[in-house]
């Protein structure tokens, strides 16, 4: 790790304290944490840095269990199981804080882009674009006017019902290496036809990455694809 990478950690590891530290007291945090409480309060406070093996203790360990939680408290169902995750999507600073617990959980690699579906992925693509400082692409249910050339993908779903992606054709360079990622994998149909339209581009995936995974049958069918880490921050039944 270089001098800036370490600084990088270091400031997602009190980015991460801060969140914790908001509905807590100091004396909370110390135990939620297992970290003493002036140490803390000097992190929070931003009078000194975590060095940097505790920073990846509290990006790896706490801050990913604490998201996790987060998450699970943000997000609402229906009678039907259908997942309202708009708290989430919604909070770019949130997400900002997602994208280097999942790029340590999962040990995705660096990429030139980071690929989403939009529109509710849209936010974490940025969020995780931001963090790799790689390019996003999304790709739409439309075809947007004025460009000539895209990458197409399209499926009958088991609903019946025919879904197709368009991606114009210049987002992804043949050779690049591409981070999939969205808020939500369900049946794991949106993720085939991206992973399609990655194949497509002649990229490179180095994984497949999701806020929230309802069941494995998503998480699996994305596996049957590729060898790439593929998991999701949270995963409900
Ligand atoms: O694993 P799957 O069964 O494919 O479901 C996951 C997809 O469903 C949601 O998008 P949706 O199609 O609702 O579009 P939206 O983002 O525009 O709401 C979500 O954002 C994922 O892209």
């Amino acid at each position: 790790m270089n001098r800036a990478e370490k600084a990088a950690l270091q400031l997602q590891a009190v980015a991460v304290l801060r969140m914790l530290k908001r509905p807590r007291t100091y004396e909370e945090l110390a135990e939620t944490t297992g970290l003493p409480a002036g140490d803390l309060n000097r992190y929070v406070n931003g009078h000194v840095l975590p060095g940097p093996d505790r920073a990846r203790e509290i990006v790896n360990g706490v801050g990913r269990d604490a998201l996790a939680d987060e998450l699970q408290s943000r997000i609402t169902r229906d009678a039907e199981g259908y997942v309202d995750n708009s708290a989430i999507v919604f909070d770019q600073s949130f997400l900002d804080l997602v994208a280097p617990v999942a790029a340590e959980s999962f040990g995705f690699e660096t990429p030139d882009v980071v690929l989403t579906a939009a529109t509710d992925g849209i936010t974490l693509g940025a969020a995780m674009a931001s963090f790799f400082d790689a390019r996003l692409a999304y790709a739409k249910k439309s075809k947007e006017t004025a460009v000539e050339e895209f990458i197409e993908s399209r499926q009958r779903l088991a609903s019946g019902i025919e879904l197709t992606y368009y991606l114009p054709a210049s987002a992804i360079g043949g050779g690049e290496t591409v981070l999939i990622v969205d808020d939500l994998i369900r049946s794991g149909e949106t993720q085939e036809l991206l992973l399609d339209i990655a194949l497509q581009a002649d990229a490179d995936v180095t994984g497949v990455f999701a806020l929230i995974a309802v069941g494995e049958e998503g998480l699996d069918r994305a596996r049957e694809i590729t060898d790439a880490p593929v998991g999701a921050l949270e995963q409900m039944e």
